[in-house]
Formats: C-alpha cells, sequence, structure tokens
C-alpha cells in the first residue's frame, strides 16, 4: 500500500480489543509491581532494602522538614531541622529526589530479556509470510490481477472464523497489488476500513471521500509541479514549433489554461465533516472524488457484517451500483466476514454482486499452528528461550479453541512475558498453561463487563446464590434475587420468561451452565451453575457503577423462597 491505512488493522483491534492480553503494562495491573518487583523488606537486586528506599523517598519528598521561614522559628525548630538533615545525609539513598525511586525498572530491567522482538507477535504486525494460506493468497491475487490490466476485478467476499488470517492474508495481496500497480505505472489503489469502527453509511462514504481527496489533492500538486517547471522551461516562447513542441500543450496558452483548471480543482477540493452533511452530499463528493482521474480502486470492508448489522445494507447497495456510474474509474469491493450467514440479511441484488467471488478461510489446525507459531517465534525471541513444548502446546490450546492464529500468538505472547515476570531464562510449559488461565480469565472479565445492565443484574442474581452455597439454582430462584436487585436499584423488572432467555444468553456465552432437568410431574426447570470463576465475575459486576449501588446482599439472598 502506498499509505498506511487510517483505521487500525482489525487484528489490532485498538485498545479495546479484549484478545490484547498484554501483562507488563504496570499500569492497570497491580500484579506486575508486587510480582514483578519485589516484596517490602526483600533486598532488590542491586543489594538495597524496599523499606529503606520508601522511607528515603518518603522523609525526603515531606515538606514537613524543609525549614520553617516563620521569623518565630526558635532553636528548638532548627534542632529538629539538623536531626531530620542528619538522617537523610546518613541515609544516601534518599538526598537526590531523583533517586528516591530507583529500583522499580531498575530491577525489571535487570534481568535478560527473553524477548528479542515483541512487536511481531502483536496483532498489529503484518507478516511478510502467511505459511498455510498458499491458496487463498493465490486466489485472491488471480481476481485481482485484472486491476493491473485496466479493467475490473469481481468483487470478493471472504469468510473464516476469528484468527484464521483473512485481514493478513487481504493486506498482504493488497501491499503486493499496489507495489506492482506502481512499478507498471497502472494506477491502482486499495483503501481498507474496519468496519467495527467505521459502521454508518455515512462514515463510510465520509473517510473513503476524505482518503481519495487527499490523494487527489496530492496528484494536483505533483502535476502542478511539474507543469510550474515546465512554463519556467519553455520561458515565454510559443507557438506549436516552440519549446512547447515535445509537450502535450499545442502552446504555452494551453498550458497556463491547464495550470489554471488545476488550481481551481485544488481550490475545489474540500473534506467531507465526520457528521453534518446530508447522506446525499456525502455521496456524490465520495463519487466526484472516485472518479477525479483514471483508476481501479479495491475497496477493503473488513468486518462487513458489522456495518451491515448496525446500519442495514444501503452502502453496499451504493457501492455495488457505482460502476454504472463513474466515468473515468472502476471500483470493486472486497468483503471480510467472520460470521458465514450475514448475506442471508442482505438485499437479493446485493448479495449476488457482492458475493461474485467466495473465499474461505478454513481454520488451522495443530500442525498449522505450530509452523505460524515456530515462524514468530523465531524472530520474536532470543535464540533457546522457549522449552520443547511451548510452541506444540500454545497450537495445541489454540486448535481446541478454533484454530484461532490470533489466540496462538496472544498465548505465546503471554507466556514469554510470565516468563520475563518470573525473571527466568526459558519459557516453559507451566508458563503456558498460566497465560492460557489468564488469557480465559482476561476474556471472561471482557464478556462480563460488556453484558447489558439486565443480564448483569441475573448475572448477579447467581452468584449471589451460589455464593450462598445454593446448589442446583432454578429458573425461579435466579428471578426471585433478580427482582430484589431490580428494586434496590430502581431498574424495571423483566418478566421471568424475559430472565430465562437472558439465562440461555449467559448460557451461550459460556459465563453460565444451565441445563435442562426433569422434575417428575412437576415439569421441567433449568439448574444454573457459575462456569466462571465467582470472585473476579462479582468484582467486575460491582464495578458496574448501578449494580455497585447494591448495599447489602445478605437479606436479599436469605428471602429467596418468598413469593
Ligand atoms: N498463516 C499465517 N501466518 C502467520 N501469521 C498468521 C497467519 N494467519 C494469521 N496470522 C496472524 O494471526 C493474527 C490474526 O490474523 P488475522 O487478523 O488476519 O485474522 P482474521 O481472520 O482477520 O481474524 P478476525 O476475523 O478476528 O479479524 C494476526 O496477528 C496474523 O498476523
Amino acid at each position: 500500500m502506498s499509505e498506511p491505512p487510517a483505521d487500525p488493522p482489525s487484528g489490532a483491534k485498538t485498545a479495546a480489543e479484549p484478545s490484547d492480553t498484554s501483562v507488563g503494562s504496570t499500569g492497570t495491573d497491580p500484579t506486575t509491581v508486587d510480582g514483578g518487583h519485589r516484596a517490602a523488606g526483600e533486598p532488590s537486586a542491586d543489594g538495597t532494602n524496599a523499606d529503606a528506599d520508601t522511607d528515603a523517598g518518603g522523609a525526603d519528598a515531606d515538606p514537613g522538614v524543609i525549614p520553617d521561614p516563620s521569623p518565630e522559628g526558635s532553636d528548638e525548630s532548627l534542632g529538629e531541622i539538623d536531626l531530620d538533615l542528619d538522617e537523610v545525609v546518613l541515609d544516601d539513598e534518599g538526598g537526590d529526589p531523583d533517586e528516591a525511586s530507583r529500583g522499580l525498572f531498575d530491577d525489571l530491567l535487570s534481568g535478560e530479556p527473553i524477548f528479542e522482538n515483541k512487536e511481531v507477535l502483536r496483532p498489529s504486525y503484518t507478516p511478510h509470510r502467511l505459511p498455510h494460506r498458499e491458496e487463498q493468497i493465490n486466489n485472491m491475487a488471480t481476481i485481482l490481477v485484472t486491476a493491473l490490466r485496466g479493467d475490473t476485478p469481481s468483487n470478493i467476499l471472504i469468510y473464516g472464523k476469528t484468527g484464521t488470517g483473512k485481514t493478513a492474508s487481504a493486506k498482504f495481496v493488497s501491499e503486493e497489488l499496489e507495489s506492482t500497480s506502481r512499478k507498471y505505472e497502472v494506477p491502482c489503489e486499495v483503501e481498507y476500513i474496519n468496519c467495527e469502527v467505521t459502521d454508518t453509511q455515512y462514515r463510510v462514504l465520509a473517510q473513503l471521500a476524505n482518503k481519495f481527496i487527499e490523494k487527489n489533492e496530492e496528484v494536483v500538486a505533483d502535476r502542478l509541479d511539474e507543469l510550474g517547471d515546465l512554463a519556467e522551461r519553455i520561458g515565454s516562447g510559443s507557438g506549436a514549433d516552440g519549446p512547447v513542441a515535445d509537450t502535450e500543450f499545442a502552446d504555452r496558452e494551453a498550458l497556463e489554461e491547464r495550470i489554471a483548471e488545476l488550481e481551481v480543482d485544488q481550490e475545489s477540493f474540500e473534506p467531507v465533516p465526520m457528521t453534518g452533511w446530508p447522506t446525499d452530499r456525502v455521496y456524490s463528493a465520495f463519487f466526484d472524488a472516485v472518479d477525479y482521474h483514471e483508476r481501479v480502486v479495491v475497496i477493503m470492508l473488513d468486518e462487513i457484517d458489522k456495518l451491515v448489522e448496525k446500519s442495514g445494507d444501503d452502502t453496499l447497495y451504493n457501492l455495488s451500483r457505482m460502476n454504472s456510474e463513474l466515468e473515468n474509474s472502476r471500483i470493486s469491493i472486497m468483503g471480510i466476514s467472520n460470521d458465514l450467514k450475514f448475506t442471508d440479511f442482505l438485499d437479493p441484488r446485493v448479495k449476488s454482486s457482492l458475493g461474485e467471488e467466495e473465499i474461505v478461510f478454513p481454520p488451522y489446525d495443530a500442525t498449522q499452528l505450530r509452523d505460524i507459531l515456530q515462524q514468530r517465534a523465531d524472530v520474536a525471541f532470543k535464540p533457546d528461550s522457549l522449552t520443547e513444548d511451548v510452541i506444540p502446546l500454545c497450537a495445541a490450546f489454540a486448535a481446541q479453541e478454533h484454530g484461532d492464529a490470533r489466540r496462538a500468538l496472544d498465548l505465546l505472547r503471554t507466556a514469554g512475558e510470565l516468563a520475563e515476570r518470573d525473571r527466568t531464562e526459558m519459557v516453559n510449559e507451566g508458563h503456558v498453561r498460566q497465560a492460557q488461565e489468564k488469557i480465559e480469565l482476561d476474556r471472561v472479565v471482557e464478556v462480563v463487563r460488556t453484558l447489558p445492565t439486565q443480564s448483569k443484574l441475573v448475572l448477579y442474581a447467581t452468584t449471589l446464590l451460589e455464593k450462598n452455597g445454593v446448589h442446583n439454582i432454578n429458573t425461579g430462584e435466579v428471578f426471585n434475587i433478580y427482582k430484589r436487585l431490580c428494586q434496590e436499584i430502581d431498574a424495571d423488572v423483566l418478566t421471568q420468561r424475559r430472565v430465562t432467555d437472558l439465562i440461555s444468553e449467559l448460557d451461550m456465552l459460556g459465563i453460565v451452565n444451565a441445563v435442562v432437568v426433569s422434575k417428575g410431574r412437576y415439569g421441567r426447570t433449568k439448574e444454573i451453575s457459575l462456569s466462571v470463576p465467582i470472585e473476579e465475575t462479582e468484582a467486575v459486576l460491582l464495578s458496574d457503577s448501578r449494580i455497585g449501588e447494591v448495599e447489602d446482599t445478605q437479606p436479599l439472598v436469605q428471602t429467596r423462597f418468598d413469593n
């Protein structure tokens, strides 16, 4: 690609991405400071004492020991000052305020790092080689090569579960396409949009319009430079056999006219604001910007299902019928989706136009994941820092999941970070298992944190029952506690039927386990149990400001058999 995409790549999923389980962030993970640094009183790597550090820092930072400038400053107070200063001088760690914090990072830095280049394990890194995706990459290239011949490539839909290399492969192919187009000077551009972030028709069109306007501005500026130079070179001569003879211009006037035209164009380029215009106007700004000069444009819509889910198929409809109206340029759409069924919701015309070509990315098996991990590990880690079983175990865990390379890479990176925290020189099987637990817990925390309030209340009711030793919890019991929780915090009370649905949703998310059991002549009921660690779940629920309002839960649970 000639320019990095303005959107973060889907792999990056940016800061909010649940799968980024970095354990190195001391800011959010209090255990890093304790676990990674040292316990109070324990000697540090440089032989100093954690307590001494703190005391010295405290005395030093304490404004109380600064001499009192008041005129009544007595001998007594001077004596006190002397004493304090003496203490400070005696403690050679405390003299310089910069020295007060010594230790925290020194300690962490003192160990031999295990990583050579951790970045290559991050989702934002696009590898230059993608093992086990040769077939899909070749298929994409075969379709897109048309663009290099100046024709419109078929639209492509790429399907596959998360972490199967769809985005990485599509980006790889588009980079190749753009670099080849530069080599042969065929105008061809790829624009990447992450529809999870840019999820409305307005925003997609505005973002595309602005990208093309920016490119047009560059093209016009370059052209003006060229023509300006030409004008200077030919001086004031004119006429067909004058100095303009071997240029595209008949005479100097024609050249000047062209320069004036380009200057008008330059003035007319107006970026689209991210809100506020009518959609028609945004569409026509986009249309004009794309059609400004001849080119083939491939629009890559990553997570296209999110766009359809959020704002229907209007955008796709408009994009897919543009070619019949464009005069200079042609566009082709490359949609990427995790959801195999999203086309069911599309208008049949959009569906058939978008799915001209379909490419499926199957999940990786454990052996393929091993190859992918090995290739990254060779660059990411120092030589010999992984025990033999680390990569196979990461691969096996991720293959069990659903053949997700992102998960495998996360596991390997987290295992490495845990090993670094342990100050060991090698990453071993134990670190991988710990990493697996940590990632799983992070996932649970993220899922629970983002539940709607009503589901949180249902889940909180279940945790309260379980915490109070209730076994084989049934829907009625959950409902009773739920109702009381709602009353406590003034929330709407849903019907028991709806609460049963919410329990089923929690079951699908893997947060509770709800099994239907037959109670003979009393009919059937659901028995519910938590499938996630109770303490952490409760903590996340209580961090919700509304649920945090419930003060004393004990009486709520005691009255569970009321009603
Ligand atoms: N064949 C491969 N070789 C090397 N790395 C790979 C391969 N497949 C996937 N990866 C890596 O796995 C991670 C996830 O890949 P990618 O983002 O392409 O998946 P995706 O299918 O687009 O997932 P999602 O649908 O969740 O966006 C990235 O870090 C990517 O570099």
